[in-house]
């Protein structure tokens, strides 16, 4: 099978400053990818990097075949990538319905599931449909989380990142964005990347992992291989046991 996200040798950081070193992974069409590692490792670096967000020093970036590394922040989210940063960055002074209207866009042509309209992202969130005339400033960090997601899925990508979507959230707003996450990519066969600090919580929705030290890869591979190696993950996570 042809790999849907192909990164070789991604150096990249801020001005001067190189966060990541000759990162490289893969993603197959429709895995999700649980991307971990200690605070300050490089994951947001990594995550923004592919959305075209920081200072890239050398390696290629392949979506689809396509070359994404040359191109700006906005063509990229054109050639397919869905990024929810990890500040949401959804429009406060607009409605629940018009950011999600705003920015919404026909799917590819030849895409086999169903495309994603407001409608869809109302079925997914009821919370949503319910608080459609609210402004961004009137909603709660879930509802804010749930705009931002809904945005990405608007834009019909074919790769999601998704950067802490659970940071900062009352856990059954976590289990309620948890399902719909596995939702959208089990069942809808959606690739994507997660950021999260919950390492279990999001291997078990996860087909591969990798994690980061020190802007490195030193963990790539099967999700539930690490899973059930707790003393390994807790290794690569500076986890005392
Ligand atoms: N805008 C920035 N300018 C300069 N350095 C930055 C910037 N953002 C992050 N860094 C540095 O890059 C390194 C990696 O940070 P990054 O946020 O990518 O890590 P992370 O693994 O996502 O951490 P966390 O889990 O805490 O979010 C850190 O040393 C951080 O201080």
């Amino acid at each position: 099978m042809a790999e849907l996200l192909n990164v070789q040798g991604l150096s990249a950081g801020y001005g001067e400053a190189v966060v990541l070193h000759e990162v490289s992974l893969s993603i197959d069409p429709g895995q999700t990818l649980a991307l971990l590692g200690r605070n300050g490792t490089g994951k947001t670096t990594l995550i923004n990097t592919l959305a075209g967000a920081t200072q890239q020093h050398a390696g290629s970036i392949l979506l689809g075949g396509q070359v994404l590394h040359k191109l700006p922040s906005h063509e990229r989210a054109a050639a397919g990538i869905g990024w929810v940063p990890q500040e949401r960055n959804i429009f406060k002074s607009l409605t629940v319905h018009e950011n999600l209207t705003a920015v919404a866009r026909p799917a590819r042509a030849g895409r086999a599931s169903s495309p994603w309209t407001p409608a869809r992202v109302y079925e997914l969130f009821p919370r949503l449909a319910e608080r459609k005339s609210n402004l961004g400033t009137q909603l709660s960090g879930g509802e804010q989380q749930m705009l931002a997601l809904g945005r990405a899925l608007v834009l019909n990508p074919t790769l999601l990142l998704l950067d802490e979507p659970c940071e900062g959230l009352a856990p059954i707003i976590v289990q309620e964005l948890l399902r719909a996450i596995r939702r959208i990519t089990r069942e809808e066969g959606l690739s994507a990347i997660i950021v999260e600090q919950h390492p279990q919580a999001i291997l078990a929705i996860s087909d591969t992992a990798a994690v980061l030290d020190h802007g490195t890869v030193v963990y790539a591979g099967s999700a539930r291989s690490l899973q059930e190696q707790p003393a390994l993950l807790d290794k690569l996570l500076g986890v005392a046991r």
